[in-house]
């Protein structure tokens, strides 16, 4: 197990992984730091009921790294970090255990800034702060900027009306058939967008409560059953669930134009399923490009939190989209893998500043 993670490690380019336990409160923690080249690695806490700790690690691992890339896109002085925890959130989450997760970053010097992800709030964020400055995300009335997800879902809204651009010719989502699965944090705010600018919205969801919420606003948004949403045809289908949603199964039964969603690491394999959108004829727009939100909005709290300033930067995803696209193009290559090139371009270019080359 321990030479495995070390192997894999090697193989993705991380530099560290802390596994931290405490007895008393439950405890079990993987924090994955994967680059620090541009700056501290930074990236959210994920509270999960894992099936194994081997699948824990990978989640770690792959999060990790997908935070460089989203940082070094972005144009972002950060660098790329996850925390998983394991277990039941429902049985997990209290003071004692946040406080004491916040000791094991803390740990850390400030080479891993934490933030909220899956299963974690503002005020387990608040938890946090109480052993450790190096934590994001923190409530508002403490200075912090609070929940991402709507700045998040903002900057899906604008890389689909680029794809849109791309495809159609023009980035009206008026008429648009959308498929949103997962009515979470981002879809809601995702949803709220469509609609009003004239999309129509189909949804999926496991959560009853979660879509009641969105049919309670909105009436018009059509619930489709979960093992059936890829019988009906869309234009755009946008993951805001978890990953791994796009996969060759997928893949083969969607009838879309664009894929463009909030959620990380949505290919299960970006060599095998980057290729096949493209020999579909799908426009996808990579995952760590279209949901950066959350992150631009935390390095704005970082300087002195502004609103404004986040929405503006958060806007120029809908530009590098666009340039994603034409690089994909002109270099014969799929979206994400143009999207990885560009990150390691400015994560290499900056590693030669640093070095004094
Ligand atoms: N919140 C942010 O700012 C942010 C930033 C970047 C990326 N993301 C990613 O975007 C995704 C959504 O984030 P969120 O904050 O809205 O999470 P969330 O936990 O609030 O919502 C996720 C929703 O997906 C639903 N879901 C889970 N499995 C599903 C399935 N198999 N089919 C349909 N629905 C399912 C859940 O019931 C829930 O309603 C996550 O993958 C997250 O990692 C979020």
């Amino acid at each position: 197990m321990q030479q495995s993670v070390i192997d894999t490690m090697n193989a993705m380019g991380h530099e560290q992984v802390m596994f931290c336990t405490d007895p008393n409160t439950g405890l079990n923690a993987i924090i994955a730091i994967h680059n620090t080249t541009l700056g501290p690695s930074l990236g959210g806490t994920r509270l999960w009921n894992y099936n194994s700790h081997e699948e824990a690690v990978i989640d770690a691992l792959r999060l990790s790294r997908g935070m460089t890339y989203k940082s070094a896109i972005s144009g972002l002085n950060l660098g790329g970090g996850k925390a998983v925890l394991i277990g039941d959130a429902s049985k997990l989450k209290n003071e004692a255990y946040w406080r004491r997760y916040g000791r094991f970053v803390n740990n850390l010097g400030g080479k891993y800034i934490t933030a909220e992800d899956v299963n974690t709030s503002s005020k387990d964020m608040e938890y946090i702060s109480m052993e450790t400055k190096h934590v994001t995300g923190v409530p508002e009335y403490l200075g912090g900027s609070g929940d991402p997800s709507p700045i998040t879902a903002y900057g899906v809204y604008v890389g689909m009306k680029a794809a849109c651009k791309k495809v159609y010719g023009s980035d009206s989502l008026a008429g648009k058939k959308v498929l949103v699965q997962g009515a979470g944090n981002v879809g809601r705010t995702l949803i709220d967008h469509i609609i009003e600018e004239g999309g129509k919205v189909y949804l999926s969801d496991i959560n009853e409560s979660n879509i009641k919420k969105v049919t309670d606003k909105h009436s018009g948004v059509e619930v489709l059953s979960n093992d059936k949403i890829f019988d009906t045809e869309f234009d755009i289908y946008a993951p805001c669930a978890l990953g791994a949603s796009v996969n060759t199964d997928s893949i083969n039964k969607m009838k879309c134009a664009i894929i463009a969603g909030a959620a990380n690491n949505q290919l299960a394999d970006e060599n095998v399923h980057g290729p096949m959108l493209v020999a579909k004829g799908i426009t996808y727009v990579p995952d760590f490009l279209i949901n950066a939100g959350g992150i631009i909005n935390i390095s704005v709290e970082l300087e002195g939190y502004n609103r404004d300033r986040a929405i503006a930067i958060v806007s120029k995803i809908y530009d590098r989209t666009l340039e994603n696209f034409k690089m994909a193009e002109t270099e014969n290559i799929h979206n994400q893998l143009a999207a990885m090139k560009m990150a390691e371009k400015r994560l290499q270019d900056i590693a030669n500043v640093k070095r004094g080359l």
